[in-house]
Formats: structure tokens, C-alpha cells, sequence
């Protein structure tokens, strides 16, 4: 079944996306996988155009996946806009666009589905227990359903990027997994979905994310190695903006993604950060090397 909204096609069954791949497949192409959750901005725009640029053909999922939210979470309300998103993948590049429903990509008696341990008990997980398993259970059926050469995820999700990576390595999908830059607006704020959340006030404090980040990304550069010292730093910048209210500030090491206390290897550091009921992310890797 496959519907035609622009020239891209947009590819709703299992079965349909299989056909196709097998059929680039034959032909001798590689392919590109980019999983989204859908409403498509500059960020998976460009994680598209690098998929376009290192693969013949590049497959986009638009599914916004129900078992990776938790039941006070944001499902129902999360924005979609398939048409939108249809334009966005075939301008940067994309071959075809993968929307299942839920039922498509759920059997209602599913039984089986991915558990990682430790890695995703940290920084996000502590407040989203159901999350990293949801994410892991399609990202793994997405890697079955498309069999992709490579895979690309933004750093803006950076503990979800180290997730897949160990994932993939834990269980050998043969997969490259691509991280790409976060893409910014022009204040700094990452770009997000969720971003449409923000009343105009919230949207006007939310570039102290990035501006907390930098002030501590500036003290790691000019030698300060104390994890304690950073942290406190990035969370005056947060604190002297009075519609934030910080989950968390956090260094942690890339392989146990586990506090460490001085950045005497290569480190992540992360926050969550509420603006009203808008929950933002953001981080940068130091040394960025990712
Ligand atoms: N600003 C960004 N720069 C680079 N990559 C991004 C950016 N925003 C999202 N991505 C990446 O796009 C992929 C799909 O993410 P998703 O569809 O959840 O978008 P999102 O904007 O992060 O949504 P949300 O608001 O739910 O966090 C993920 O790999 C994510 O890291
Ligand atoms: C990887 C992903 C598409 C899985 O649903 C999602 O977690 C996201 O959009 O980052
Ligand atoms: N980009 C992460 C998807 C989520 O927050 O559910």
C-alpha cells in the first residue's frame, strides 16, 4: 500500500518498505536509514541530507512510536503533520517516507521487546523508566524491516545516540551508526518538535539551555577539569532565568554513561531542563569527537 502525497512515495506496510528495499537491494544500492518521530524540521533535515549523501537511497520513518512514552507523557498531544513532513523529506533528499499506524508495527499479543540495563537508567531514564526500552524495541524493528548500510541519529538525543551504539554493538546488527550535529535556531535553542509547546515567554527564556551549555563548554576548554565546578556553572546560567526548572545537569562517561567527577576523559555533558510542561533537552560532548 503506498500513497502518493508528492513524488516521494509514503509507504505505510511493512510488507511495501520491504518490497522496495529488496528491490534497491537487487539493484546493487545502499541504503540510508533516519527513524523520526515526524514533524520534520532543519534537524532531520539535515540528518536527511547527510543520509543523502552517503547512500543511494534513503529511507525516512515517520511513526511517533506509543510504548517509548510513559503514561503522563506527551503521546496524544505530540505534533504531527504527514504532508509537511512528505515535502521536507523529498526536498532534502529522502526516497521514501515510512509511516506505519501502530497496529502496523504492533501485534496487540506482542510479547517480545529489547531491555537495555544501566545505560539507560541514567540522566533521561531516571524520569522516563519505560523510554530507552520503547526506543530500542523500534529502532530494532526499524533495523529488521529496512535492513539499512547506516543509520544516522542526532546528538541532540545523546544518550539515545550512545543507546543505539551499544545496542548495535551489543547485539551485532550490521549497522553503522552516523551521529550528527545538533542543528540550532538562531538564539541557540536546539531545534525540536516539542518546541511548539513553549508559550511565547517560555520561548523567549529557553535559549538559557544553550547559553548555560556554552558557559560551561567555555570553562572545559580553557582547562577547568572539576565536573562539580561545571555543573555549578552551567546551573547559575540556568537558576538566573526564573521559568526554568531544572531535572538535571550532568557529566557523564560515554561507555557507563555514569557521573564521573573530572573530565579526565572524553565526557557527555547533559541537562533536562522544564519550561512550564515543556521538557527540553540539550548537551555537548567534550571533547566533541563523537
Ligand atoms: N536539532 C536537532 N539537530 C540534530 N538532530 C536532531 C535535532 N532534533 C532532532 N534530531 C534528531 O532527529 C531524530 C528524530 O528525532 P525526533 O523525531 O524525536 O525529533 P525531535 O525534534 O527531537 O523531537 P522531540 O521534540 O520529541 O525531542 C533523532 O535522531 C534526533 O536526535
Ligand atoms: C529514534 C526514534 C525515532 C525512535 O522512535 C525517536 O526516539 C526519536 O525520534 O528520536
Ligand atoms: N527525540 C526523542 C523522542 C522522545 O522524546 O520520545
Amino acid at each position: 500500500m503506498s500513497e502518493q502525497l508528492s513524488p516521494i512515495p509514503v509507504v505505510h506496510t511493512i510488507d511495501a518498505i520491504r518490497e522496495l528495499v529488496q528491490e534497491w537491494k537487487r539493484q546493487g544500492l545502499s541504503v540510508g536509514l533516519v527513524p523520526t518521530m515526524g514533524y520534520l524540521h532543519e534537524g532531520h533535515q539535515s540528518l536527511i541530507e547527510r543520509a543523502a549523501q552517503d547512500n543511494d537511497r534513503v529511507v525516512v520513518s515517520d511513526f511517533v512510536n506509543p510504548i517509548q512514552f510513559g503514561p503522563s507523557e506527551d503521546l496524544e498531544s505530540y505534533p504531527r503533520d504527514l504532508q509537511r513532513d512528505t515535502a521536507l523529506v523529498e526536498r532534502a533528499g529522502g526516497s521514501v517516507l515510512f509511516n506505519p499506524t501502530p497496529a502496523e508495527m504492533y501485534f496487540p499479543n506482542r510479547t517480545t521487546a529489547i531491555t537495555m540495563s544501566t545505560i539507560t537508567e541514567e540522566l533521561c531514564g531516571k524520569t522516563r523508566p519505560v523510554h530507552f526500552g520503547g526506543v530500542c524495541t523500534v529502532v530494532a524493528k526499524l533495523f529488521n524491516i529496512v535492513t539499512p548500510d547506516r543509520a544516522y541519529f542526532g546528538k541532540k538525543d545523546a544518550q539515545q545516540l550512545l543507546v543505539i551504539r551499544r545496542m548495535v554493538r551489543d547485539l551485532n546488527f550490521n549497522i553503522e551508526i552516523i551521529g550528527c550535529p545538533i542543528i540550532r535556531e538562531a538564539d541557540g535553542l536546539a531545534k525540536s518538535s516539542r518546541n511548539t509547546y513553549l508559550t511565547e515567554a517560555e520561548r523567549a527564556a529557553a535559549p538559557v539551555l544553550h547559553r548555560a551549555l556554552e558557559r560551561g563548554r567555555m570553562l572545559a576548554e580553557s582547562g577547568e577539569r572539576s565536573s562539580e565546578v561545571i555543573i555549578a556553572a552551567i546551573r547559575e546560567v540556568l537558576d538566573s532565568e526564573p521559568l526554568t526548572d531544572t531535572e538535571y545537569v550532568e557529566i557523564v562517561d560515554l561507555e557507563t554513561v555514569h557521573p564521573v567527577p573530572t573530565l579526565d576523559q572524553p565526557v557527555l555533558v547533559a541537562l533536562a531542563v522544564r519550561l512550564g510542561t515543556t521538557r527540553l533537552i540539550d548537551n555537548f560532548f567534550f571533547p566533541d569527537e563523537l
